[in-house]
């Protein structure tokens, strides 16, 4: 946002500094995806902490069956576009398939989308990707990693399934968390992964972390806008609750998430996964 917007701003703009506080008080911090300035706009304006301009946008946007599709380009583009539309929630975007195979090849990618208005880097990864984030941080880019089930990487997986679920898996999962903290992230996504993992992961860091069918204990949570506002065609995901049910606007609709998310009472057992 520009110097005036910020200046007509009603509340104070929200920073990683204000998140690691926040977890730190038990307060529980609230994410949504947007991928254009009216809903980026209407969110903010609703007091959403966190927008995360997600490569979902594949699927929400383009109508693809996965994110391997999005481009750098067009990640640019949807940041531009929530970027303007936002005044004070703190801006994530996605690096999408393939853009940061490499520390440089990453650095090169981020700083595009630091220059379209983003305030952190999301990178889908474990310990693999250690030597990156330092890359980038050391560089002044600030670093969301994402562990649990990672939609890029869907073909090695197998399928859109449950992770974490073993014991080695989660000792893994725990342990690549740890790792990448110490490379540098400051903020965690915990996608599908058993509630006690989401759990046990948070609590081995010090980083706040931002679960999607990860569980109520970790940080904060974060859904797909077009999930929350039952405005994505076919079956969802267990994690996802319409929001826009009772509600007479879609305003509504987000204050009602923010709400929820703060009080603890999404998500409920019936979002979450089991060991
Ligand atoms: N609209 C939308 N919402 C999302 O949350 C989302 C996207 N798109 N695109 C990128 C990824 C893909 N995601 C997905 C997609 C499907 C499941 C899913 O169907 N999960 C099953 C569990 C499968 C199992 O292990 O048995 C579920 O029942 O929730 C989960 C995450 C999350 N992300
Ligand atoms: C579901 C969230 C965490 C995401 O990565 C996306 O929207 O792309
Ligand atoms: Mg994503």
């Amino acid at each position: 946002m520009s110097y005036l917007q910020e200046a007509a701003a009603n509340r104070a703009p929200i920073t990683i500094s204000k998140l690691q506080a926040m977890r730190e008080a038990g307060e529980k911090i609230a994410v949504l995806t947007a991928y254009d300035a009216s809903f980026a706009n209407l969110m903010d304006q609703s007091g959403i902490d966190v927008i995360l301009v997600g490569d979902s946008l594949g699927n929400i946007i383009q109508g693809q069956t996965s994110t391997i599709p999005v481009t750098i380009e067009q990640m640019v583009y949807h940041v531009s576009c929530v970027a303007k539309g936002n005044q004070s929630a703190f801006l994530v975007a996605d690096m999408p398939f393939g853009t940061y195979s490499t520390p440089e090849q990453a650095m090169e990618n981020a700083a595009s989308l630091m220059r379209a208005g983003a305030h952190m880097v999301k990178l889908e990864g474990g310990s693999w990707l250690a030597e990156t984030v330092r890359f980038l941080v050391e560089r002044s880019v600030p670093v969301c990693a994402h562990l649990g089930l990672l939609p890029q990487s869907v073909h090695t997986l197998g399928g859109f399934k449950v992770q974490g679920k073993s014991a080695e898996a989660a000792e893994i999962l725990v342990k690549d968390a740890q790792t990448l903290e110490k490379a540098g992230a400051q903020l965690l996504v915990l996608e599908a992964i058993p509630s006690e993992l989401g759990k046990k992961a948070t609590a081995s860091i010090k980083l706040p972390t931002i679960g999607i069918g990860a569980g109520p204990d970790c940080s904060g949570q974060v859904l797909v806008m077009h999930d929350m506002l039952g405005a994505f065609p076919g079956r969802s995901p267990k994690f996802v609750k319409n929001f826009l049910l009772g509600q007479e606007s879609i305003e509504g609709a987000f204050k009602s998430y923010i709400q929820e998310v703060k009080t603890g009472k999404f998500p409920g057992p019936e979002h979450c996964f089991k060991s």
